[in-house]
């Protein structure tokens, strides 16, 4: 089977990877399968250029067809920090639990009107032959005022997608899988993993 890797150690990403593109045709691996893969520093300002650094890095690294995730939340109220940094928000070590913690904080006592974010997702496909390719992807919604779900990953618990009664880490993860920001972006890409082969 053609493999893809998936440029990233986040078992969350690896999951949905795997079953967005579950029947696809596609052997989907991650870095979780490369162990001693380097670590590529994200040093681009927006979500695009850091999806294009881990792409190419990894895909040069082992020469095989890479598609890496880059992907974070933006808040309004916050001038949409977290932001590239929202895997690093509370500090180097990348702590989920931290990371919600202080989004709830900075929020603290803002009303529902003010509490409008979106997830971003950039993908780049990059291979040793071809020119790297980008999408963008989004997810409307708010932050809520607590955590509640135990699906998903990340900021999944305090984030309510738009037209949903419940937090992202509530959904189902089929739902999640089709109206998430990495859905939206996958999908604009899909047609486009062919002409890398
Ligand atoms: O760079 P890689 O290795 O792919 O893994 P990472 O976890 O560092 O990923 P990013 O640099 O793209 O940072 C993404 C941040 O945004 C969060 N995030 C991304 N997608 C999310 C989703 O679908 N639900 C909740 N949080 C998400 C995630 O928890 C991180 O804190
Ligand atoms: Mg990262």
């Amino acid at each position: 089977m053609k493999e893809i890797i998936i440029a990233t150690k986040n078992k969350g990403k690896v999951n949905e990877f795997k079953e967005m593109l579950n029947g696809s045709g596609y052997q989907v691996t991650s870095l979780l399968d490369y162990p001693d893969s380097v670590d590529v520093e994200e040093s681009g300002v927006t979500f695009v250029e850091n999806a294009i650094l881990k792409a190419e890095a990894i895909s040069k690294h082992y020469r095989k067809i890479t598609i890496a995730d880059d992907s974070g939340l933006s808040i309004d109220y916050l001038n949409g920090a977290p932001g590239v940094f929202s895997a690093r928000y509370a500090g180097e070590e990348k702590n989920d639990a931290a990371n919600l913690s202080k989004v709830l904080t900075e929020l603290k006592g803002v009303p529902e009107a003010k509490r409008s974010a979106r997830f971003h997702c950039a993908l780049a496909i990059a291979s040793p032959e071809k020119e790297t390719f980008t999408v963008e992807g989004i997810c409307e919604g708010m932050i809520t005022e607590k955590m509640e779900g135990e699906n998903g990953f990340g900021y999944d618990p305090i984030f309510k997608p738009r037209g949903r009664e419940v937090t992202m880490a509530q959904l189902p993860k089929e739902e999640k899988n089709t109206i998430s920001h990495r859905a939206d972006a996958l999908k604009k890409l899909e047609k486009g993993i062919a002409q890398y082969f």
